[in-house]
This record gives C-alpha cells, sequence and structure tokens, in this order.
C-alpha cells in the first residue's frame, strides 16, 4: 500500500468558491499524461502535510504557507480489491513563487468552471468540484483490471461528505 498527497493551490479565494486551481500535466510516472495536482509518495519519516508541501515545492517551485494547507479529503484507492493508495488531499490560497515547469510537472491555471476531467483520473470528477467549493470529503474508489492503476477501469465508489478528517498519516505515528 502506497501512501501519497495531493495539493491543489488556489487563486481568487475572496468568495467562498476560488476563481482559479493549478493544475500539473504529469510528465512521468503513474498518471503520466494527465492532469491532475501537484503531490506524489510519501517519504520515510515525513507527514503527509511535509509531503505535500515538498511535493509542491519539488514538481512546480511553488512554496506553499503551511499555515494556509487544509486538508480536504482523504481518497482509498482500492485495485483489484486491494488497498492500492490512500491519498491525504489538500487545498493552499496562500503560496509564494511563480509555478515553473520540470521533469516532473508542467503547470497550468483552470477556472474552476473549466477543469479538463476529460483528461484526469476518472474518480476526479465526483469529488473534485466539492474540495474546490471548501467541503470535505472520505472516499472509497475501486479500480478492477490492473496493475498498474492507471490502465485498471474505475468500478465503483462510496463517498462521505462534510466529514470531520484527521490529518495524520493512516499508517505512520508521526502526524
Ligand atoms: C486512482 O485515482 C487517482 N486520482 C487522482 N486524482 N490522483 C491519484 C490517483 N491515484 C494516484 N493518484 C496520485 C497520488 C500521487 O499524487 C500521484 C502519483 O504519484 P507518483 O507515484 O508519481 O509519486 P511521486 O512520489 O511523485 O513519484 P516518484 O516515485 O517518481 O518520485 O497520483
Amino acid at each position: 500500500m502506497t501512501e501519497a498527497t495531493l495539493c491543489f493551490p488556489l487563486r481568487g479565494t475572496d468568495g467562498v468558491t476560488p476563481e482559479e486551481v493549478l493544475l500539473i500535466e504529469k510528465r512521468r510516472g503513474l498518471g503520466e499524461g494527465w492532469y491532475n495536482g501537484p503531490g506524489g509518495k510519501l517519504e520515510a519519516e515525513e507527514t503527509p502535510r511535509e509531503c505535500a508541501i515538498r511535493e509542491t515545492r519539488e514538481e512546480v517551485g511553488l512554496e506553499v504557507d503551511p499555515a494556509a494547507l487544509e486538508k480536504a479529503a482523504e481518497l482509498t484507492f482500492r485495485l483489484d480489491g486491494d488497498v492500492h493508495t490512500v491519498c491525504h488531499v489538500y487545498r493552499a490560497d496562500r503560496f509564494e513563487g511563480e509555478p515553473v515547469t520540470t521533469p516532473e510537472a508542467r503547470p497550468e491555471w483552470f477556472s474552476v468552471e473549466e477543469i479538463p476531467y476529460d483528461q484526469m483520473w476518472d474518480d476526479d470528477r465526483l469529488w473534485l468540484p466539492g474540495v474546490l467549493s471548501g467541503r470535505t470529503v472520505v472516499g472509497e474508489f475501486a479500480f478492477e483490471g490492473g496493475p498498474p492503476l492507471d490502465e485498471a477501469d474505475f468500478v465503483d465508489h462510496d463517498l462521505g461528505w462534510d466529514v470531520p478528517i484527521t490529518d495524520g498519516s493512516t499508517t505512520r505515528s508521526r502526524g
């Protein structure tokens, strides 16, 4: 089982819903060629928050303000019945720097009204709109026909909205 993060930097957050979200076109690894948030796998001894901040720095060069990093979702992705990845999802409305392309990712700002769901993981259209509107969600998603996960079929899901979510690792003692 892999533990991973996603971070969604937001612009224009004066109202309830932000105007824009920074996505990356993933240039290598799982989900290559699709849009997603910056993110990746937890390293040894790293908390999910530390991972989200590090991955956003490494993938697009933005320095997220830790005080503005808000956990929005905890998503479990199953492949052929087994837990494949637990993913901690964050919103961030304060950060420094301008996004840059790196070997891992090409960043692009999108209006929240024009997110390219047809070029993203199949599950994203089910939870990302709620996350961008400030809600919390715990979700479980079933894929079949892998590995790899990004060649499997999305077959089922279960979502719990507006629930309290913890901000620690699901498998490690440090939070
Ligand atoms: C199954 O549905 C998924 N949906 C979304 N939106 N994101 C997903 C899904 N499954 C995995 N992810 C995310 C979780 C991670 O942020 C990335 C995969 O990261 P990767 O395996 O490339 O991890 P890195 O640490 O960046 O890679 P390196 O090992 O190359 O450093 O996808």
